[in-house]
């Protein structure tokens, strides 16, 4: 039986979000269901601001980087009134079936709904932070790293060239996904994320060293320091500064901002995307609800909405490992 799914894509954008729409929207067709896209992420909903989705909107945008159904953060969805509103929305076009793709909060508000609307829910993990618990990766984030890292091989050009110091701050909200991922891939000399410090200002003193250290063993030399951000009082920009005031030497920040979201995706967020979008309107045929579809060891699994943003996903421990341990030159040394 012809059904009717929405979907919005939800927060921050991510490279892979115009694949996971295609994917839907052509397996939707494949079992002759109808798609109704929601403009501006829970806006849409809240307005009935919508389009019905035919196969020649997802024509060539698997390509595409951003979101061809516009994403926006909506305050009034948080509020008791909007949730109802956009509740009333999806009844007054008799959706079956909501697909939200977008981060934590995206999912928190699926969450939401699906408390008090009789349809199906279904997430789809869609931001370059990584930081939902459920999926081994979320669409966005492969992407996100390669354009970080894309810019920290560029500057280390430049910091060569002049043996400067440079302060690299990188996207990631709370977590330190995309820090120590492109930290280990450009070959930093130090990555700070939040995952690894409990207290910044009582890890200055730590930084100071590792940094000065370094320079007594290489030289005069670049040194990278990759850094997530919201992790320092002040910003990077603080950090710099009060860096070159204990050092003595000066360091320049640099923060790589939106530049991180967009761009075409890497084949990975592209297949990806394409699995996780089938994969969800199988999920709805299933008639599962109230989950997240993700990817774990390569295969397509669901999680409990609820536990992938309450459940905090850890880092690679043994990448961690071996950025803070193994190629750590001034441990060497001290190690006896
Ligand atoms: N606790 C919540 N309850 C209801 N709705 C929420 C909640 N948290 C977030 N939302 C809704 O989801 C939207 C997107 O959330 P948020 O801004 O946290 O981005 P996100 O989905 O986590 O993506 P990203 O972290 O990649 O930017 C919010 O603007 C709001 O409308
Ligand atoms: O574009 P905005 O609203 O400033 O959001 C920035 C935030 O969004 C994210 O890019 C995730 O999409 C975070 O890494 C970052 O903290």
């Amino acid at each position: 039986m012809s059904k009717r799914i929405a979907v919005i894509t939800s927060g921050g954008d991510a490279p892979g979000m115009n694949a996971c729409l295609r994917a839907i929207v052509l397996t939707a067709h494949r079992f002759h269901h109808t798609v109704i896209g929601f403009k501006h992420g829970y806006n849409g909903l809240i307005n009935d601001e919508k389009i019905e989705f035919t196969i020649s909107h997802v024509q060539h945008i698997i390509q595409v980087g951003g979101t061809i159904l516009k994403s926006a953060r909506c305050t009034e969805f948080t509020t008791p009134s909007g949730l109802d509103t956009a509740v009333d929305t999806l009844i007054a076009n008799e959706i079956d079936c909501l697909i939200v793709i977008g981060g934590d909060g995206s999912l928190r508000g699926l969450e939401k709904i699906s408390q008090v609307w009789q349809g199906q829910t279904i997430g789809i993990p869609g931001t370059i932070d990584n930081d939902l618990s459920g999926s081994d990766n979320t669409i966005g984030y492969q992407t996100a790293i390669d354009t970080a890292l894309d810019s920290i091989d560029k500057i280390r050009d430049t910091a060569d060239a002049f043996e400067r110091i440079f302060l690299i701050e990188v996207m990631g909200r709370h977590a330190g996904f995309i820090a120590l991922a492109s930290a280990v891939a450009s070959g930093a000399e130090q990555a700070l994320f939040p995952e690894s410090i409990e207290d910044p200002h009582l890890e200055l003193e730590s930084i100071v060293q590792h940094v000065e250290s370094l320079r007594k063993l290489k030289g005069k030399s670049s040194f990278i320091m990759v850094i997530a951000e919201h992790l320092w009082p002040g910003g990077v920009n603080d950090l710099a500064e009060t860096l070159t005031n204990q050092i003595g030497i000066e360091c320049r920040p640099c923060i790589l901002g939106h530049i991180q979201r967009g761009g075409a995706p890497v084949a990975y967020d592209r297949i990806l995307a394409t699995k996780l979008g089938a994969y969800a309107v199988e999920c709805f045929e299933h008639g599962e609800t109230r989950v997240m579809v993700g990817e774990i060891n390569a295969k397509q699994v669901t999680t409990c909405l609820s536990e992938t943003f309450n459940v905090q996903k850890q880092l690679d421990p043994y990448l961690v490992k071996v950025q803070q341990d193994l190629f750590d030159i001034v441990k060497t040394l001290d190690a006896p």
